[in-house]
């Protein structure tokens, strides 16, 4: 780890650091269902997790992933029909439109996903990732609405979620 706290994920092809921010919580009864939660302040671009994601072939996908709950824990993979199940935290970041602050990136070699705070992110606050527009449940934050600014800018260039 580096001084600053950041972690290098830059390791051999065939082994990954792993890595877990310990200033993570998971509370479970959000409205949101469970999420994650800073539980001291973390810094910007510090890794916050590091994880695996289980590719399945296209059959698979299709009979056990699509018809089932387990599609919601699934990302886009540069593979047509076999987007991945997300083991690990990874799979418990909530969607946030406007209040992202959390990005992600694939290492589709090493079919790990690399999480990092976007922005300084206080204690107390979710940590939460951006699905994109096509989202498949009513949107928590939405339905009350709500006037927060976004962070779209600091995320250009880095990978979105559309499930
Ligand atoms: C990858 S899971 C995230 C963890 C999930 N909350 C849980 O308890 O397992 C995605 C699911 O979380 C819920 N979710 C995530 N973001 C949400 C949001 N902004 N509003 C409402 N529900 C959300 C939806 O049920 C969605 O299908």
């Amino acid at each position: 780890m580096g001084k600053d706290g950041t972690v290098d994920v830059d390791n051999a092809v065939d082994a990954v650091r792993l890595h877990r921010c310990p200033h993570l919580e998971l509370r479970l009864n959000t409205h949101k269902g469970r999420g994650v939660f800073a539980t001291s302040p973390i810094a910007a671009r510090i890794v916050l997790e590091i994880s695996p994601v289980l590719i399945l072939d296209q059959a698979e996908n299709k009979a056990h992933i699509e018809q089932t709950e387990l599609y919601h824990y699934t990302y886009n993979w540069p593979l047509p029909g076999n987007d991945p199940l997300i083991l690990g935290l990874g799979s418990m970041f909530n969607h946030s439109r406007r209040e992202q602050n959390v990005v992600w990136q694939r290492d589709v070699q090493r079919q790990v996903i690399v999480y990092r705070a976007a922005r300084d992110i206080a204690a107390g606050e979710e940590l939460c990732i951006s699905y994109g527009d096509r989202l498949t449940f009513v949107d928590a934050d939405e339905v009350g609405g709500g006037d927060c600014e976004t962070v779209e800018g600091e995320l250009e260039g880095l990978g979105r979620i559309e499930i």
